[in-house]
């Protein structure tokens, strides 16, 4: 319209104080002058995203995504201002700007003239933004407004009851002395902005072997250049503290940054924080990895109700499930639930001692959400540790958790010193039932999971040198020397804190499988199930398609309790002690190497 210069003037004569913002208003449309058909030529000319600037979509984009609601109060005009707001995404009834006064035709209502301004409208007005402000504090109880102004007017709405809380200067379009002087918050941009706002904090809630080796990965990523506009560099690591030669646990790590008791010779990175309040360590989260023992998740999630920040997104590194009178609950289901936010799981042969040492390795990211995986992914990706990304959460999750039982046969295998071939049928029937048990259950899960890193690579990392493994072996071992010990016993002795999934998962599998009469559809989960409660002898791992097949008094879905003799019972001693098959009135004894698995010991 040629008169760009005229109305500077007049905004820069309402920020001084000598003229009314009204006054103004109307003097710049008898200045400006214009028709509808101006206003359609300057729209179609003037396409929204020649007049944002850069930076200010991200932005919004962002706020919008962690459920900010954002307005647009402006001192222009709604018939301009409106396209921007769509273009952003602002919904209609939350912009505030002036409005034109025009004459309509009486037959078709259509705009024809302009005849000046709308007074009616809140903008036209001294102190015009500090009263929207209120108005949509009256209308919507926000805990915290920031309003973001170029000029110390829209400062001043932050000083008056009912204006905003916290005001940022922005000197993007003019850099303004006064307001930059003024103000504790000043940025010449919408980038700095954005990125400030996308910097997700980071929570590890655990701090166990696995959990110090992703958090390992986790600080280096931080810490690196080129993600420091994503990520805060600090990850806080909640830990179970206790008591470490006579120093808190938590004191320990921050001050050695290693976890010295539960994964020695683990460097976490100084930007690796210690906390030892579970609720402070979580609660202004963006993004939340859980990585404990399955059997400690129910209680965390009990204690996180409420109180972790609305919009985090969780990701599960976590291997077990959880069974309850109506099902199972996968850790992610539980996490959806209880903490009412998104949870991707990251499942794969993630050995924590080899990733500590930096060899390679490579997981699935399974997901709901992809943003969130992506985010993730970002998050631990290592030249040494490769992620993808897989549209099949529970079936990955499925994996993690089944292949741990899986691990406690071949570690039997392992310690009645059969080779190779042996270890190989254990695994293949155990894939086999991994995808039998987790269709069966969940029919949407994918086939081709199971042909994954956290399908069939993690079942052969766990099945060669995992703890499930180890521990089971030496259990196996020592039965055969006439040394039997408890999974218990020997998980404080051999792992020293660390603990056991797999005998958990067993008992928790072998519920399911037990209330639905499956146990002849997976011998060999049925049978390791067996073995490791001292139901049958661990040499029966060979013979799992009988051992699955047996009806076992108080093991299976059936009542009955009769069984006819078989070889394997050749081993058999009963609870008191006797040897032999039958206690004499034709009933199976137990096989009870002293204390086959304690918690689960049945007389
Ligand atoms: N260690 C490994 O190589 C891998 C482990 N995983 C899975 O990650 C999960 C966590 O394993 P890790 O980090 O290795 O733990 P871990 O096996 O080292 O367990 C020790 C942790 O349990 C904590 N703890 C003990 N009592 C507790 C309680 N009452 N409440 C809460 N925490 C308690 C201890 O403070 C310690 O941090 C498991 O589900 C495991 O299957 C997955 C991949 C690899
Ligand atoms: O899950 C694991 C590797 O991916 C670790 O398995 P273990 O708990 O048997 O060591």
């Amino acid at each position: 319209m040629g008169c760009k210069e005229e109305v500077g003037v007049l905004s820069r004569n309402v920020q001084d104080g000598s003229m009314t913002p009204e006054a103004a208003l109307e003097a710049k449309l008898g200045l400006i002058g214009c028709s509808p058909a101006d206003v359609r030529c300057f729209l179609s000319t003037h396409p929204p995203p020649s007049r944002l600037l850069p930076g200010v979509e991200a932005l919004v984009k962002t706020l919008q995504a962690r459920g900010v609601a954002v307005y647009l109060v402006s001192g222009g005009f709604r018939e301009l201002t409106l396209p921007l707001a769509a273009h952003l995404g602002i919904p209609k009834d939350r912009v505030f700007a002036n409005r034109m006064n025009w004459q309509a035709d009486d037959e078709t209502g259509e705009a024809t003239r302009l005849v000046g301004l709308d007074a009616s409208e809140l903008l036209a007005h001294a102190a015009g933004k500090r009263k929207a402000i209120a108005r949509i504090r009256q209308k919507h109880p926000y805990h915290t407004v920031a309003f973001v102004g170029n000029s110390l007017s829209d400062m001043r709405a932050v000083e008056a009851p009912g204006g905003a809380d916290v005001f940022i200067g922005f000197g993007g379009v003019e850099h303004r002395e006064e307001v930059a002087l003024a103000t504790e918050w000043y940025v010449d941009g919408f980038r700095p902005l954005a990125r400030g706002l996308a910097r997700y904090k980071v929570a590890m809630i655990g701090s166990g072997a696995w959990a110090c080796a992703a958090a390992h990965m986790m600080a280096q990523n931080t810490a690196q250049h080129d993600l420091a506009d994503e990520f805060l560099t600090d990850v806080t690591m909640w830990v179970h503290d206790e008591d470490y030669k006579g120093r808190s646990l938590v004191q320990v790590i921050n001050e050695e940054h290693e976890n010295l008791k539960y994964f020695p010779g683990c460097r976490l990175g100084p930007n690796v924080v210690a906390e030892g309040s579970l609720e402070a360590a979580a609660a202004d989260a963006d993004l939340l990895i859980f990585c404990l023992p399955h059997q400690y998740m129910l209680g965390v999630c009990q204690q996180l109700m409420g109180k972790v920040k609305p919009g985090a997104a969780a990701i599960s590194l976590i291997k077990g499930m959880r069974v309850q009178p109506e099902g199972p609950q996968l850790i992610s289901q539980m996490v959806r639930r209880y903490l009412n936010i998104d949870c991707c799981v990251l499942m794969g042969a993630n050995i924590a001692t080899d990733i500590a040492k930096e060899e390679l390795s490579e997981a699935v990211i399974g997901y709901q959400n992809l943003d969130h995986a992506e985010r993730f992914k970002k998050l631990f990706e290592r030249p040494y540790f490769r992620i993808t990304l897989l549209p099949d959460p529970v079936g990955a999750e499925m994996c993690g958790t089944l292949k741990n039982i899986v691990a406690l046969g071949a570690g039997m295998v392992d310690g009645l010193g059969m080779g190779p071939n042996t270890k190989a049928t254990i695994i293949r029937q155990g894939l086999s039932e991994m995808r039998e048990f987790s269709k069966a259950l969940y029919p949407g899960v994918h086939d081709q999971t199971f042909l994954e890193g956290c399908g069939v690579g993690d079942l052969v990392a766990t099945c060669a040198g995992g703890r499930n493994r180890l521990v089971a072996c030496a259990w196996t071992k020592a039965q055969l020397e006439g040394n039997a010990k408890s999974f218990g016993t020997l998980e404080a002795e051999i792992l020293k804190g660390q603990k056991l999934q797999g005998t958990l998962t067993s008992d928790e599998v072998q519920e399911i499988i037990k209330r639905r009469a499956w146990e002849k559809r997976f011998p060999l989960f049925t049978t390791i199930n067996r073995i490791i409660n001292g139901h049958l002898p661990p040499k029966y791992i060979t013979n799992y398609i009988e051992g699955g097949a047996m009806e076992i008094p108080g093991t299976t879905s059936s009542e009955e309790d009769h069984l006819p003799a078989c070889p394997v019972y050749n081993n058999i001693v009963s609870t008191n002690g006797a040897n032999g098959n039958s206690n004499g009135n034709g009933h199976v004894l137990r096989w009870s190497p002293v204390n086959a698995n304690p918690a689960e010991t049945v007389v």
